[in-house]
């Protein structure tokens, strides 16, 4: 299966379980692959043909500014709802970093992969 993806998609939002997380906003750090076929965008060289990356990323920036969670976890996991509701993939993976959280870590987070029911 072709895939396209989104590497390293910043987006600002309040996310966590601690009450100090719910007045401020963090960054969170999105890698996005999506399992679809290329082949159709390739052959007519048709944008109309191809999964917008472009398209894709707004669509997820907006959401994740505009939702609130606690959990890594449920932003994963609504991130991936919206990009079968909106984007004919078949499956999804996302990987959520929270770069600030740990003193003496890079980055901690989660990573889920989810295929489209059929
Ligand atoms: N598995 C998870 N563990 C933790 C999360 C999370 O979202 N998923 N969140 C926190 C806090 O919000 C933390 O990031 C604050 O620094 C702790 N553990």
């Amino acid at each position: 299966m072709d895939k396209v993806f989104v590497e390293g998609l910043e987006v600002l939002t309040t996310i966590g379980v601690y009450d100090w997380e719910k007045d401020i906003k963090q960054k969170l750090r999105f890698d996005l692959e999506m399992g679809f076929n290329t082949a159709p965008a390739a052959k007519e060289d048709d944008i109309n043909k191809a999964l917008d990356y472009a398209t894709l990323s707004q669509v997820v920036t907006e959401f994740v500014a505009a939702h609130q969670f606690e959990l890594l976890e449920t932003m994963a996991e609504r991130v991936a709802e919206l990009i079968f509701a909106r984007f004919a993939v078949q499956f999804v993976k996302v990987r959520l970093t929270k770069p600030n959280a740990i003193v003496n870590a890079q980055g901690v987070g989660v990573e889920i992969l989810r295929t489209r029911k059929v």
